[in-house]
């Protein structure tokens, strides 16, 4: 992981756009731009840092925007200047962590992808200055006068941004700009104009720069493709599958799937051996890759002596809903001779859809004998095995 920070421009006018208004408020799918291009950067782990530079006079408007859309967090402000270039500077300086790579980056590009941003990271941290781009696809012509011209296209790029540099060097490029009275459309042109590479990081053609009231059209159709995409993508399913077996002895209360019992004997653990809940938390373990409840509840532990299985299945569930997994189904079976389960199976289904917070309909509780054969036949113990079908739909 490459930290990196960011200085994110809001305070432009958006002439272009021709709204009367900055573009960065205008909503693209019920969204304004600026939160659309905040929530990318405050969802990247790799983002340690935002600076936001809008116009002093929205600033009020914007903190309320921001508020109201939850995405405060980690972000400064900072009062942008009459033109681009005076807005990163004031970006620039406002940045705290000085010793990672900073991303100067356009609020109103907001479809800039997760993985691009990462490209950029690596590269800037090798390379020191870097940008994304995309190769020009039309065929690109040079007035000069009357004069036309072809330019070489396997030459051309379209530049984006972020643009990402070392610290000191884009504010030194910055500074010397300032001192030569120079301005650039964009700020790796500072960097080459002190002849020090700029490494290219090829981007994508989504990550647009909406700047005309077409563009706004195209933002719009694309986040609700988007949104289709994932409404109609298959959610991801995980399948987990568990079995646990406990002695019956004397002396113990019989709790099977949150439900005691009543019977002669019952059954011997570390915890309340409750055998189905066990095998419940192991089957939903196991569906999300997290092994079993032995290596996260270990049997050797005095905390869960005596345990509450109940409570152990609920922090396994926490777990896998922290994921952003649902149920789908939990089929299980208890394995038993005795005592008999019939009487007591919606209790226990009702008691497992309470621990996991679900719906009674998605929970199937069988029983069976093994018609007196085996260490279940002859009473000795009780085994139970489950199948759990967990969904994430939010994986596309
Ligand atoms: N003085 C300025 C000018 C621009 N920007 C920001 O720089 C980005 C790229 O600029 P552009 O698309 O040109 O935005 P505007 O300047 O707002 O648009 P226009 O040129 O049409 O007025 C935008 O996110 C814009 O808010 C800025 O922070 N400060
Ligand atoms: C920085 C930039 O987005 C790269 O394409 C672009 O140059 C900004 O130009 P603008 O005139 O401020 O839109």
């Amino acid at each position: 992981m490459i930290n990196y920070s960011a200085v994110i421009l809001a305070a432009g006018q958006g002439k272009r756009m021709l709204a009367g208004r900055n573009k960065q408020f205008l909503r693209i799918d019920q969204i304004p731009l600026i939160i659309h291009t905040l929530t990318v950067f405050q969802e990247d782990p790799w983002c340690a840092e935002i600076v936001l530079v809008t116009n002093s006079k929205e600033r009020e408007s914007m903190e309320e925007l921001l508020l109201t859309h939850d995405v405060t967090e980690g972000v400064r402000f900072v009062d942008g200047g009459a033109e681009r270039q005076d807005s990163v500077l004031a970006g620039l300086n406002a940045i705290q962590n000085t010793q990672i790579p900073v991303f100067i980056h356009d609020g109103a590009r907001p479809f800039v992808n997760r993985d691009s941003l990462h490209r950029l990271a690596e590269t800037t941290a090798e390379k020191g200055a870097a940008l994304l781009a995309v190769k020009v696809t039309d065929t690109i012509k040079q007035k000069t006068g009357n004069q036309l011209s072809t330019l070489d296209r396997n030459t051309l790029w379209a530049a984006q941004t972020p643009q990402a540099f070392d610290y000191d060097l884009i504010v030194k490029a910055h500074q010397q700009a300032v001192d030569s009275g120079y301005y650039g459309t964009d700020d790796a042109s500072l960097v080459e104009k002190m002849n020090i590479e700029v490494e290219i990081v090829e981007g994508s053609y989504d990550n647009i720069k909406l700047t005309t009231p077409e563009d706004l059209h195209k933002a719009e159709s694309y986040v609700r493709n988007l949104r289709k995409g994932k409404e109609m993508s298959t959610p991801m399913f995980r399948i987990g599958q568990g079995f646990d077996v406990h002695q019956l002895t004397e002396g113990r209360p019989c709790i099977i799937g949150g439900v005691e019992i009543p019977h002669e004997k019952g059954l011997l653990g570390h915890s309340d051996a409750d055998v189905l809940l066990h095998t419940i938390a192991d089957a939903c373990l196991g569906a999300i890759g997290e092994g079993d409840i032995g290596k996260h509840f270990p049997d050797t532990d005095p905390e869960f002596k005596d345990a509450d299985s109940g409570k152990l299945l609920q922090h396994v569930w926490s777990i896998v809903t922290d994921r952003g997994y649902e149920l789908g189904n939990i089929d299980c079976t208890v394995i038993a001779q005795a005592p008999k389960m019939a009487p007591y199976i919606e209790e226990i289904r009702l008691s497992i859809a309470h621990l996991l917070s679900t719906d009674i309909s998605r929970i199937n509780v069988k029983a069976t004998t093994t018609e007196k054969l085996g260490f279940t036949g002859r009473k000795e113990g009780i085994a139970a095995q489950a199948v759990v079908l967990l969904q994430n739909n939010q994986q596309s």
